[in-house]
């Protein structure tokens, strides 16, 4: 299998303090993969890298096999990207911006047209086609920026935070559109938000203060992530000394008079003791649900074993 994108020990630093340290990744196939970090931790760093914005202090990128530093028109031609910020400008038209776009991508004059249609049509843009993108909602706006990452059909797609700032029926659209076009073309998409990743991506990889403290498959991701609460909605909740009472629990938080979170320690069965308690003492559970722990947690104690 091909490796469409490696970063080999990539490091920078601006002025005087490290952003990022030692960072090493290769990506092979299509697909989404996620760059997880919470605020400050070094993915936009990296991603400018690797698209280009930004010139590393050490360490390589190659894009299909083309080292960045090189060769940066060819490797550059190879991808496309989204920056937190989409680079559209607001008084031109969708179409006017798409073509302007396309001739920044080098594409023959000829096959301009063709291009900037066929990528509307695929972002599903093409009936606002001669609106102003200032007039445009936020959602639509982030379909020209995605629209014009992929317009010269790179195999590889930077995305970075591509769904901050959006509302949540954007968002939905969004990661739809996103997964389509993960279907040919390798996508690499950051965020600080797990759930984020978690729907999304195949694989992941996460930085924490610049270090790379994960990589691997989602699937490992959530095995290694025990949970750690559970959530739970009663009609007849107990109080908290009788939910301590049941074996591993450790801490009771009422987040409304039906709705509970529950720590646990030591109780590989949580849930079933949960359950049976609720049965025995008529607590009529409703809903129950393990959750992973909190992100933050999860950043720690992967730092502290990296
Ligand atoms: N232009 C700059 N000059 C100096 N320091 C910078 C610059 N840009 C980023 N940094 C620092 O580098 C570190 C990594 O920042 P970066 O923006 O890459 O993180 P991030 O994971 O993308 O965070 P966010 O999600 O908040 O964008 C941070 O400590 C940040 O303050």
């Amino acid at each position: 299998m091909s490796i469409v994108l490696k970063v080999e020990n990539l490091s920078h630093r601006y002025a005087t303090a490290w952003a990022i340290r030692d960072i090493n990744f290769e990506i092979s196939q299509n697909g989404v993969i996620g760059l997880l970090g919470s605020n400050g931790a070094g993915k936009s760093t990296t991603m400018n890298i690797i698209c280009g914005v930004l010139n590393q202090t050490e360490g390589e990128v190659y894009i299909n096999g083309i080292n960045k530093r090189e060769d940066p028109r060819l490797a550059k031609k190879q991808l496309g990207f989204l920056p937190q910020t989409p680079p559209v400008y607001m008084d031109f038209t969708v179409n006017e911006y798409l073509t302007y776009a396309a001739d920044l991508r080098f594409i023959e004059k000829t096959k301009v047209k063709q291009s900037v249609a066929e990528v509307m049509d695929r972002t599903g843009i093409s009936h606002f086609s001669s609106r102003l993108i200032k007039n445009l909602s936020g959602g639509y706006r982030q379909r020209v920026g995605i629209a014009q990452a992929i317009i010269h059909k790179p195999s590889i797609v930077i995305l970075d935070e591509p769904t901050t700032g959006l509302d949540p029926n954007q968002i939905i659209e969004a990661r739809k559109l996103i997964k389509e076009i993960a279907q040919d073309h390798t996508i690499l998409l950051s965020s600080h938000v797990l759930s984020e990743i978690n729907l999304l991506c195949r694989d992941i990889i996460m930085i924490e203060s610049g270090r790379m403290v994960f990589s691997d498959s989602m699937d490992s991701f959530n095995n290694y992530i025990q949970p750690a609460t559970v959530m739970m909605k009663m009609e007849n909740p107990p109080v908290e000394s009788e939910l301590l009472k049941v074996e591993g629990v450790t801490k009771v938080q009422y987040l409304t008079d039906k709705q509970i979170r529950v720590w646990f320690s030591g109780n590989n069965n949580i849930t079933q003791s949960l359950i049976t308690a609720s049965v025995q003492h008529n607590w009529q559970l409703v809903e129950i649900n393990l959750e992973r722990s909190i992100l933050d947690d999860v950043f720690k104690q992967l730092s502290q074993q990296s």
